[in-house]
């Protein structure tokens, strides 16, 4: 399902709508100022994909004219006349389901909005509050069509809507830049960890990569942080404290995750992370003001920091 430039549904990453990926205008708060004003503005801002809400059906030719594609709220998808004139627009529509709405009648009016000519449906859960993300499942395995979360103004629980199968984010218009950036975060991470992306060309599979670089290095981050936690918790922490056999078991796990590669080609992978977190533990730990000797108390016997990576040079391998 395409609207304009962007590609919305499974083996495609998630979208921001309202935001990063596309943007939208809601005409009924824009008050009384003409449609055709208000989104040639916002168009000539914009070059990447517009929709719009209508107000009514005069609102349509300037939507037909700027945006590549209709919000429908659910006060409008009830009304048949208005709905099927937006419909014969031809272009794709988001069907926003509205409070209390039943989730068969949001699915009953897509296949209509669909069989009425529109081009494409694309089912948006929305509620005051958050979105039902169990209907919003539901609605994605018995429609077999794109979801939305619409999210509003709070990015809270974008990473949720993500996990739970959602196509997009939609913000309202005029999302704050720290909302927009923070469901971005979250399509970006939580998108790579749960959805399997498809990409058709070069340019989009390296976008996907570069979505997969970014947990990683989150997770790489992580990972180095908790392994300087355990350095100074060890007896004998850094290089001189190193532990083959914990190693190897660290690798023979990741490997069941990661079958296609294999403990052969993880072992090589995993040496470097290790490494560079002993490193990285170790030059903390020379940075701090006391040499790192608080994190644990020198032993009887010891006069020294008691910690077995504080003194040792980088390894050489
Ligand atoms: C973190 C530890 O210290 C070292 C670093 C490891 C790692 O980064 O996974 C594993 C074993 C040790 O060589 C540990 O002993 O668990």
């Amino acid at each position: 399902m395409r609207i304009a430039g962007l590609l919305l549904g499974d083996g495609h990453p998630v979208a921001v709508l309202g935001g990063h990926d596309a943007r939208w205008v809601s005409l009924p708060a824009a008050g009384g100022r003409p449609a055709g004003e208000v989104l040639a503005r916002e168009r000539s801002a914009w070059p990447g994909p517009l929709l719009a809400e209508p107000r009514s059906a005069a609102d349509l030719p300037a939507i037909a004219r700027h945006a590549d594609g209709v919000v429908i709220g659910p006060a409008e998808l009830r009304h048949p006349a208005l709905r099927q004139e937006i419909a014969r627009l031809g272009r794709p529509v988001v069907l926003r389901r509205g409070p209390g709405m039943p989730l068969a009648e949001l699915l009953t009016l897509a296949d209509r909005c669909a069989a009425e000519g529109c081009g494409g449906v694309v089912l948006c859960e929305s509620r005051t509050g958050g979105p039902d993300l169990a209907l919003l499942r539901e609605a994605k395995e018995r429609s077999g069509r794109p979801v939305l979360a619409a999210l509003g103004g709070d990015a809270a629980l974008a990473g949720a809507a993500v996990a739970a199968g959602a196509d997009g984010l939609l913000l309202d218009p005029g999302a704050d830049p720290q909302t927009i950036a923070e469901a971005h975060e979250a399509a970006t991470l939580l998108g790579a960890l749960t959805r399997r992306e498809d990409p058709g060309d070069l340019a989009a599979a390296r976008r996907a990569i570069d979505r997969v670089d970014a947990a990683l290095a989150t997770l790489l981050e992580r990972r180095a942080a908790l392994a300087g936690t355990i350095q100074r918790l060890k007896p004998v922490g850094g290089f001189r404290g190193r532990d083959p056999e914990r190693e190897r078991q660290v690798v023979a796990a990741m490997a069941i995750r990661a079958p296609r590669l294999g403990a052969a080609r993880l072992a090589p992978i995993m040496n470097a992370v290790i490494e560079a977190g002993l490193r990285l533990a170790e030059e903390e730990a020379g940075a701090e003001p006391d040499g790192g000797r608080s994190a644990r108390p020198p032993r009887d016997g010891e006069d020294g920091p008691g910690r077995g990576g504080v003194a040792s040079p980088p390894h050489p391998g």
